[in-house]
């Protein structure tokens, strides 16, 4: 049956627009096979899970592709604290100031553009859109000619190194286009794609935590969401030595509504299905946090932690490989609560929300309320996300809820 491809949200709105009016015979209708897909529930589900394979396809290659690109620049910006002063001077070039006072590399740039590029070559190029971090103004600029040539020839060096895209280069017009489909806006209805091309660029800079984020909205709603985080270790981050160069390093996280959560290595293990922890005491847990003190209330975290009696130290680690650490059990709750007045982007939580909440995790904001992906580019959140298990969040709310008490009463 046709219906089979058709997803949630287009059921949902199909149905919206269908005439149906008292006197209409349930057989007259194209297809009050539909309709019963509303009743079944089930078969919602089915249907919706059904339809993303060839996008989770597309996206799990960008996100690779991507990566692979980060890797190669970050060995050069390592190996530059190694290099005589021009050549260091150089590649310092590669990292630059945002108007915001944030960093932006040649990968966040390369990063972007090769997703945007693999994406429309993947699928449908004429209904793509694209919500994402990065735009090329400064890189229209005159000062910015260099740096967009190296970031043309990064983008090239690595689509070819997939050879199921042969040798046609991309042009600078071509990068820049490339990177700038990323100002779609979003919202509430359709599909779009949402993209951090590094999420974490502090960490990324310091060799530390990054990810590729990438996620599909469809109808307001996260349905896809994969994770490149290059520097995560196979292994737990509990067990992980960074000295022991035996450890693997490099994970791939993608979930499909519906369908539960799955990571393997970025260079194309078998996948597992993987689980958040199952953990019901507090006092056992483990809390992630951003490693930037300037990207989350460390004070506020720890006096949560405090009130549900957790003994182990905050874990800080940068970017949304905590949502991928805590989708595969290696912590049990996460807390961000940003200073005030910065607003987070979707880019930011979309495709860590899935991965979490496919492996049996709640994320919320700080009052208990779902994320919201369908109000454009920006997230409005009360005060903070908290994520965690089914079992712990009663109690994490609660916590949460009177260390915001206290803090408000103590100003
Ligand atoms: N002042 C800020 N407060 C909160 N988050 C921020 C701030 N500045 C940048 N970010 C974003 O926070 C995320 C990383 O946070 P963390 O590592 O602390 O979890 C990144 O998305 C980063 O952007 P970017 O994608 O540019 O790195
Ligand atoms: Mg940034
Ligand atoms: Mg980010
Ligand atoms: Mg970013």
């Amino acid at each position: 049956m046709a219906t089979f491809t058709v997803s949630s949200g287009t059921i949902n709105s199909l149905t919206r627009t269908l005439p149906l009016t008292k006197n209409t015979k349930p057989h007259s209708l194209f297809s009050l096979s539909i309709s019963l897909t509303l009743k079944a529930s089930k078969f919602t589900l089915r249907a919706s899970s059904m339809s993303y394979d060839k996008q989770l396809a597309a996206a799990k290659k960008a996100a690779s592709l991507a990566a692979r690109l980060c890797q190669v620049i970050l060995l050069l910006i390592i190996s530059a604290s190694f290099l005589k002063k021009v050549q260091k001077a150089l590649l310092q070039a590669d990292v630059q100031s945002k108007s915001d006072k944030s960093p932006v590399t040649v990968a966040d740039y390369g990063s972007q553009a090769v997703v945007s590029v693999v994406l429309q070559k993947e699928l449908d190029s004429a209904s793509f859109s694209l919500v994402a971090e990065e735009d090329s103004g400064d890189l229209r600029k005159e000062e910015g000619k260099e740096t967009l040539q190296r970031i043309m020839k990064l983008v090239n060096e690595t689509l070819t190194s997939d050879e199921t895209y042969g040798n046609a280069p991309l042009s600078e017009e071509d990068v820049l286009a490339a990177i700038d489909s990323g100002r779609s806006v979003g919202g509430p209805s359709g599909q779009h794609w949402v993209l951090d091309p590094i999420d974490g660029t502090k960490g990324f800079v310091r060799g530390d935590q990054y990810a590729i984020a990438l996620a599909l909205l469809d109808e307001g709603k996260a349905v896809l969401g994969v994770l490149a985080c290059p520097n995560l270790p196979l292994s737990s981050v509990a067990s992980h030595n960074p000295q022991d160069p035996q450890e693997k390093v490099g994970c791939l996280f993608y979930a499909q509504v519906g369908s539960g959560t799955y990571m393997q290595s970025l260079d194309g293990s078998t996948p597992i299905k993987v689980h958040v922890t199952d953990l019901d005491n507090p006092e056992e847990a483990a809390f992630f946090e951003s490693f930037e003190a300037a990207h989350s209330l460390h004070d506020l975290s720890s006096s949560i932690a405090k009130k549900l009696g957790v003994r182990a130290p905050p874990v800080r680690i940068d970017s949304q490989a905590k949502y991928g650490a805590l989708s595969r059990g290696d912590g049990a709750i996460y807390l961000r609560f940003p200073h005030k007045g910065y607003r987070e982007k979707i880019w930011d939580h979309a495709a860590g929300y899935l991965v979490v909440a496919e492996a049996g995790g709640v994320v919320s904001d700080a009052a208990g309320n779902p994320l919201d992906f369908s109000r454009g580019r920006y997230l409005d959140l009360h005060e903070g996300i908290i994520v965690t298990n089914q079992k712990l969040m009663p109690a994490l709310l609660k916590a949460v809820k009177e260390s915001l008490n206290e803090k408000a009463s103590s100003l």
